[in-house]
């Protein structure tokens, strides 16, 4: 088991935003995580991620309690992320968006920093390295030198993955990934889940796309005002009855809320 809480819970005043999530994924899985709006997802990865405090139960990553570490020792243990917002730096180039992503693998200290060590030159080296070897496997090669904010919005998904896996990580995370795409990104967006997979890494997403998730998510975990409320494979879930109730009608895929931010 890669992840797992147990009775994770998240209260914001009287609102408990996650209640009582037992969850777990297995290496090499791809979950998604569904559920109405404001059914508890992105605070559950905003815990998980160590971006926010749990307000009580526990957080096990490769075996270690983590539910107090940091969010920047958690991506140095191998879970990076990414946001239903795009969070790229806008102004710098698609290749600087992921060498400031590598910023948390870095090893060299200030010292280095000051007398420009060969350590620090050898670093440089395999960050562009990285940088190039990345850029090709989303398929951004072209747009390298442009910046960020310049991106059409589909590459701009696409760098954010990269930077996410600039940290090396063995777990990502990804929330709504397909937010805003048009039919065409959502498939390109499906073949680089796909290779992510390949590259041996596991995948835990949030999506209310149930395109890519029927075609893409192996396990489905269904929340619903902060509880898991079901979990099984695409096709049993989306005939649960407790699934169907929470999304108010028969159909999930008609029903479940397609938001473009
Ligand atoms: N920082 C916060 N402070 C107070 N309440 C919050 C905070 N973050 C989330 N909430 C509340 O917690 C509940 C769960 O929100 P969350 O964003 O986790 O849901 P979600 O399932 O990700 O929804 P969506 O699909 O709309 O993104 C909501 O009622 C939300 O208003």
């Amino acid at each position: 088991m890669l992840l797992k809480t147990e009775k994770l819970c998240k209260t914001f005043g009287g609102l408990r935003a996650v209640n009582n999530v037992d969850f777990h994924i297995d290496t090499g899985e791809v979950v998604a995580i569904i559920g109405p709006n404001g059914s508890g997802k992105t605070t559950f990865f905003n815990v998980v991620s160590g971006i926010m405090p749990a307000t009580s139960g526990r957080i096990i990553f490769k075996d270690e309690d983590v539910t107090k570490v940091e969010a920047h020792d958690i991506t140095r243990r191998g879970m990076a992320r990414t946001f239903q917002n795009i969070r790229l730096f806008p102004n710098l180039t698609a290749r600087d968006n992921l060498i400031v992503g590598r910023y948390s693998r870095g090893r060299s200290g200030l010292w280095d920093g000051l007398i420009h060590s060969a350590r620090l030159k050898e670093e440089e080296r395999r960050n562009e390295e990285m940088a190039r070897e990345l850029l090709e496997f989303v398929g951004l090669t072209p747009y390298r030198n442009l910046m960020a904010k310049n991106l059409p919005y589909g590459a701009q998904r696409r760098l954010e993955i990269a930077r996410a896996l600039a940290s090396e990580p063995e777990l990502i995370l990804l929330d709504e990934p397909a937010a805003g795409m048009n039919p065409r990104e959502v498939d390109e967006l499906l073949k680089l889940i796909a290779r992510l997979k390949e590259r041996g890494l596991t995948i835990l997403l949030i999506e209310h796309q149930m395109r890519l998730v029927m075609n893409i998510a192996e396990r489905v975990v269904v929340f619903d005002h902060g509880e898991k409320i079901a979990e099984g494979r695409p096709h049993e879930v989306r005939h649960n009855p407790k699934v169907v109730e929470a999304y108010i009608g028969p159909e999930v895929d008609s029903l479940v809320k397609h938001r473009r931010h």
